[in-house]
């Protein structure tokens, strides 16, 4: 939500106030004005305008003692000084004090007000490039913060597994951040500067799955009327990332074991194989142990994989680390904006981290996003943060269904002008179901009683 700028505007000539009063406003801005020095530090001590518009000479004490007060803000206004024509050396003491520009009586309106907008401009530009500074200063891993000693034992195994050329399978929990660490194994590795290739293996229809994974030749089916390289061939000197590899059928596993062990791939109606180099890495929040002892799960193509197995944790097991990625998501949401909630309260602190966060870090994102935007004060407060967080007392585990909760509202009208479509309601149930998961797909999906494809279409 970007704001109407504020501007404070300290003018003891009642006329010249009263005037750019009224231009500032026609402009769109918000403004404060006040006919002495005193007035405005009043104004100062509770809020912080974007800009200050102050005549140098005022009765009392003049312009450039409301500066010193400028320097207590967080965020300090920018400055424009007007003084009276010829009196440069007091415009020069004006910019030595920290004005940021001055303007000399009588003032020619146009000239004032894209001063006014430059210097704004100016703020808002300086205010961003801070805020990119301190998200830059949080120390991170490649994109990814973590503190804790569960993400350091992980990121020191990633600088390992990265220089090997083995496939590599990533596990965790939903929302832990696997897609992180996998750019983060390509960033690390001799192949970074390559292309880095994802595909969603639960995301594609079956029997698109072959085509899309080793591309086809022309004539291959109906329909394929021109040669295409399939995801291998496109991440050739690079890495392919199978996300949710868990999902992949086992006509294609057996096929990936192939690529795997030879690094040859055969497109759909070829009789030419393929000669590959890419560093294959899977992920999954599946157990695939369990997946492999219930069938679902070719267990040479696991053993294959889990030679070099990174685990993700879960944020709960991470500590401190709640309160890191917090302030960084609250930070970054500040950025992009153009926000400046301080921070949270105590209370608020202390509830995100007694919290389990199923959801792990997409979940916490949400909810600190989702807090932000409803942010009315300087810090959040616990009212602004999702109700099921603050309902959940500390420890304990979200229960497996939501489906007995009566928590559901949908949009219904008695009115027949205002019901909505079936579709409506059934796509608004399946995001009520996604976010009450914490994004948690599979959980999502048999809580829905559908299955995870289906779950993929509905969400596109
Ligand atoms: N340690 C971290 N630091 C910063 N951002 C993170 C971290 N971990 C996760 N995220 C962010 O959280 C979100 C979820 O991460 P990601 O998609 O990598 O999770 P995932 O484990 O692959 O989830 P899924 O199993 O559902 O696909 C992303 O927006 C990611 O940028």
């Amino acid at each position: 939500m970007t704001q109407t700028d504020h501007i404070l505007l300290v003018e003891d000539d009642r006329g010249l106030r009263e005037l750019l009063q009224e231009e500032l406003e026609a402009e769109g801005y918000r403004v404060t004005a006040c006919a002495d020095a005193e007035q405005g530090l009043q104004v100062l001590h509770s809020e912080t305008p974007d800009l200050l518009v102050s005549d140098l000479r005022l009765p009392g004490a003049d312009g450039l003692s409301l500066l010193p007060a400028l320097s207590q803000c967080d965020m300090p206004p920018a400055v424009l000084i007007i003084t009276a024509f010829g009196s440069v050396q007091q415009a020069v003491k004006a910019l030595q004090a920290g004005a940021d520009d001055f303007l000399t009586k009588p003032l020619e309106m146009d000239h004032f007000l894209l001063t006014v907008s430059r210097l704004l401009e100016n703020r808002r530009l300086r205010n961003e490039v801070q805020h990119y500074r301190s998200l830059l200063a949080v120390e991170q891993f490649n994109g990814i913060i973590g503190q804790s000693q569960a993400m350091q034992q992980l990121f020191h195994n990633i600088r390992q597994i990265a220089s090997a050329d083995g496939p590599v399978l990533v596990q965790g929990e939903s929302g832990t951040g696997k897609e992180l660490v996998a750019r983060a194994l390509h960033d690390q590795s001799s192949r970074r500067d390559g292309p880095y290739m994802v595909v969603n293996c639960g995301g594609i229809p079956g029997e698109l799955m072959e085509s899309e994974f080793f591309g086809h030749a022309a004539g291959a089916f109906t329909g394929a009327r021109n040669q295409r390289a399939g995801l291998f061939q496109q991440a050739d000197g690079g890495t392919l990332l199978l996300d949710e590899l868990g999902e992949m059928p086992l006509s294609l596993q057996a096929k990936l074991l192939r690529v795997l062990q030879d690094g040859k791939v055969r497109p759909v109606g070829s009789d030419h194989e393929i000669q590959l180099d890419v560093h294959i890495i899977g992920a999954t929040n599946r157990n695939l142990t369990e997946a492999v002892a219930d069938g679902s799960f070719r267990e040479d193509l696991f053993y294959r994989l889990e030679t070099f197995a990174l685990q993700v944790p879960p944020l709960r097991a991470r500590g401190d680390d709640i309160q890191r990625l917090a302030e960084f998501f609250l930070t970054r949401f500040n950025a992009r904006q153009q926000r400046s909630i301080k921070g949270f309260s105590d209370e608020a602190l202390a509830i995100l981290q007694g919290y389990t966060f199923p959801g792990n870090v997409r979940e916490l994102q949400n909810a600190v996003e989702r807090a932000a935007t409803f942010c009315d004060t300087p810090l959040i407060e616990i009212h602004h943060l999702p109700q099921r967080i603050c309902e959940q007392p500390a420890g304990q585990p979200l229960p497996v269904s939501s489906t007995s909760g009566p928590a559901t509202q949908l949009p219904v009208s008695n009115e027949p002008e205002g019901m909505p479509t079936l579709e409506t309601v059934q796509r608004q149930y399946i995001q009520q179901v996604v976010q009450a998961t914490g994004g948690n797909k599979r959980r999502a999906a048999d809580i829905l009683g559908i299955t995870r494809r289906t779950l993929y279409r509905w969400l596109e």
